[in-house]
Formats: structure tokens, C-alpha cells, sequence
């Protein structure tokens, strides 16, 4: 049943932190709370886990309105950023604190926190203490930890916020797997696009106390339902009057073009065929940064000034593989020919705060 949430408002003075927040989180998926600082992520989070009060609305857990139930009674599992681990018990000791408390018995006891440390892969640091853990072990605990009471519902706020990036894409990697065997219902809140894109079966992307959007990591990337959500997922770069992401946009060397104009224009390679749209149409230019990253290639391109004036007084990124780079003999500093692709996405550029969903058809 998961969670459902209606009409929840929250302010802090005449601050409207939350408003009118309505969401269904799915049963047993990875859920994620995706906005910029100070969205309202974390009041959402803590409204969940009954640590803050809603001014109105409700909130129901398993078909259970637990709206004024205090934390202790929601069957939660929490983990911070900072986790607050007892540093004088043993690693093992600390996932067993919340069963103890529970009185459950001791054999019994033993048994989860053995399975609990082998899920989180932790066997052999059980005996250690708190301190004597790497970072990342620290946050595999704490989630050991929050799992030990079978929670209904396992909360997370920016759970590996605090770790160096290659411990925090490990410990994603491992999140997902971990949540594929356990099937607890969470929520993670994360500022992180591509943790969330990572990561989550469901993404909630929250804005200045509202929910701009909910759906699969697919779905907002590639249908963002607002020009908030199309700039905030993804990067994206100005051509002429479009706004698009810079895999979308598509290039040709110049030399190119001419060669197969002269030899009677082929299909596909000429300005017509390179599928400018009303918004975004062909441009000329020149690439005048050129950086790999990964297997990627980024690259700008500035285009020709008019008579006019320039054309835009940003340069176009785009973004293309090493292969397609190769295949298309692109160099840096060569003459270039940019359209939008003829799938892309496009909004227009004028109208990129606004927040009304501006779909425009490539
Ligand atoms: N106890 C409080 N008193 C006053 N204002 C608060 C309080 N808690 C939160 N706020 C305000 O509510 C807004 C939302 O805060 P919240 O912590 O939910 O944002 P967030 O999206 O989690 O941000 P971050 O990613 O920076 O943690 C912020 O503007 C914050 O200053």
C-alpha cells in the first residue's frame, strides 16, 4: 500500500516550506525526494518519519493514518548523513541497540544481527567499534541498523552525503542491490541528479514546496513536465531560440556539407537534412572547446555572428561519443554545422523560469 500523502501544508512563520503537497509512494520501491536546497525535501522527510507536524493535511502508512502518531510508533527505519552510531558499543551491539530495546531474545538477537552484518557485508567488523570503521562502512551500519526492527517504511536523508564520490557511487551501486533482496519501502532525499537517476525506481522532483513532477528516472529525463524539472535533470544548452540537452544536438563539419552539396547535395548531409526545427534551426559555427571526459567528448561551439549582432553569447555545448566523434571526423577548431536532432526535446529559450510545461514538437 506504501505511503500516501494528501494535502499536506507546512509553514515556519509565514514561510510556506510545504505546499499542498499530495503523493502516493509506491509499496517496496526506492523512492526518491529529488530538489535544490531548501525545496522542502527534508520537511517532507521528517513529517514522514513523524519528527515534524504537518499544519494540515495527512499522511497514512500501509493504509494507516499515522498523522499524529509519534515516531517511536511508525515502525520507521531512519538513516542520516551523520549518523550518530554509540561509540562506546561494538558494530555489532549497535545494529542489535533497537531489538534490544524491543526486549526481543537474545538468541533470536544474535541471529539477525548475523544476518543483518552478512546483508550489509560487515561479518567480519562486528566486533569492532564505530571509530574503527571506514565512512562507508559507517553509513552500512547505520542502514543495518535501521533494517534490524523490519521497518514498514526505511527513511533516508542524504545518506551518503558526507563521502568521498568513488565510496558514494559504491555504496549507490550497493543501495540498489541491497533494496532489490530487502523490498522495504524507502525514501531517500537526495540534491543529487544522478544518484536519483541512479539509483531510484521512483523520483519526486520537489520545488520551492511543491511536486513538480513524479515518475520513473525515463520519465523525467526524457518527458521532464516542466521547464524547472528540464533544466534541473540533465544539462542543457541554448541554440538560437531552443533550449535542448547536448546529446540532442547534432553536428557536422562544415567541409562535409560542402563536399556533398557539391556532389548534388546527399540525403541527410546537407543543412535540410541535418532537421533544424522552427526554434532552433541550422546554425554555423566554430568548436572551440573540445574535452573528453570518460567515453564522451564535450564540446563548444561558438557560433557566427550576423550582421546583427551574435547569434547567442553562449557558446553550444554538445555532447557526443568518441565513436560518433571518429565516425563524423570532427576536430577541434574545425567549421561545424548544428541543428537540433529531429527527437529532441526542445523548449523555448525565453520561457526557461517560467514554470507551465512549454512542450514544443521538434
Ligand atoms: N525549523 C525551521 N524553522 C524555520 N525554517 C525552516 C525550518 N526547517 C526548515 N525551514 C525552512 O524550510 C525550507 C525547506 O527546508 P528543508 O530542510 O526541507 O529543505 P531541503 O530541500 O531539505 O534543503 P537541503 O537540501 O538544503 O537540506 C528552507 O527554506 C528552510 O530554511
Amino acid at each position: 500500500m506504501g505511503i500516501e500523502i494528501q494535502g499536506l501544508n507546512k509553514s515556519y512563520g509565514d514561510f510556506a516550506a510545504l505546499k499542498d503537497i499530495t503523493l502516493s509512494v509506491p509499496s517496496g520501491g526506492l523512492t526518491a525526494l529529488l530538489g535544490p536546497s531548501g525545496s522542502g525535501k527534508t520537511t517532507l522527510l521528517r513529517i514522514l518519519g513523524g519528527q515534524e507536524s504537518p499544519d494540515t493535511g495527512t499522511v497514512q502508512i500501509d493504509g494507516q493514518d499515522v498523522t499524529v502518531l509519534p515516531a517511536q510508533k511508525r515502525n520507521i527505519g531512519f538513516v542520516f548523513q551523520h549518523y550518530a552510531a554509540f561509540k562506546h558499543m561494538t558494530v555489532a551491539k549497535n545494529v542489535a541497540f533497537g531489538l534490544e530495546i524491543r526486549k526481543v531474545p537474545k538468541a533470536q538477537i544474535r541471529e539477525r544481527v548475523e544476518e543483518l552484518l552478512s546483508l550489509v557485508q560487515l561479518s567480519q567488523h562486528g566486533h569492532k567499534m564505530p571509530s574503527q570503521l571506514s565512512g562507508g562502512q559507517r553509513q552500512r551500519m547505520a542502514l543495518a541498523r535501521a533494517l534490524a526492527i523490519d521497518p514498514s517504511v526505511l527513511l533516508l536523508d542524504e545518506p551518503f552525503g558526507a563521502l568521498d564520490a568513488k565510496v558514494r557511487k559504491e555504496l549507490r551501486d550497493w543501495l540498489r542491490r541491497l533494496h532489490d533482496d530487502v523490498h522495504v519501502t524507502s525514501v531517500f532525499v537526495t540534491h543529487d541528479q544522478e544518484e536519483a537517476l541512479e539509483v531510484a525506481d521512483t523520483i519526486v522532483v520537489v520545488n520551492e514546496g511543491i511536486v513538480e513532477q513524479v515518475g520513473t528516472p525515463e520519465e523525467i529525463y526524457d518527458h521532464p513536465a516542466s521547464d524547472f524539472v528540464f533544466q534541473f535533470i540533465g544539462e542543457t544548452t541554448q541554440l538560437g531560440e531552443a533550449m535542448l540537452r547536448p546529446h540532442d544536438v547534432r553536428i557536422v563539419p562544415e567541409a562535409q556539407i560542402s563536399e556533398a552539396s557539391g556532389a548534388g547535395g546527399a540525403a541527410g548531409v546537407g543543412p535540410s537534412g541535418l532537421g533544424g526545427s522552427e526554434l532552433g534551426w541550422v546554425h554555423s559555427g566554430e568548436i572551440t572547446r573540445w574535452n573528453r571526459v570518460g567515453f564522451e567528448i564535450r564540446l563548444e561551439v561558438t557560433l557566427d555572428a550576423t550582421a546583427q549582432g551574435p547569434v547567442q553569447p553562449t557558446p553550444v555545448h554538445v555532447q557526443l561519443t568518441r565513436t560518433e566523434a571518429r565516425g563524423l571526423g570532427l576536430n577541434p577548431g574545425d567549421r561545424v554545422t548544428v541543428a537540433p536532432h529531429p527527437d529532441a526535446e526542445l523548449r523555448p529559450a525565453h520561457r526557461a523560469a517560467a514554470r507551465e510545461p512549454a512542450l514544443v514538437s521538434a
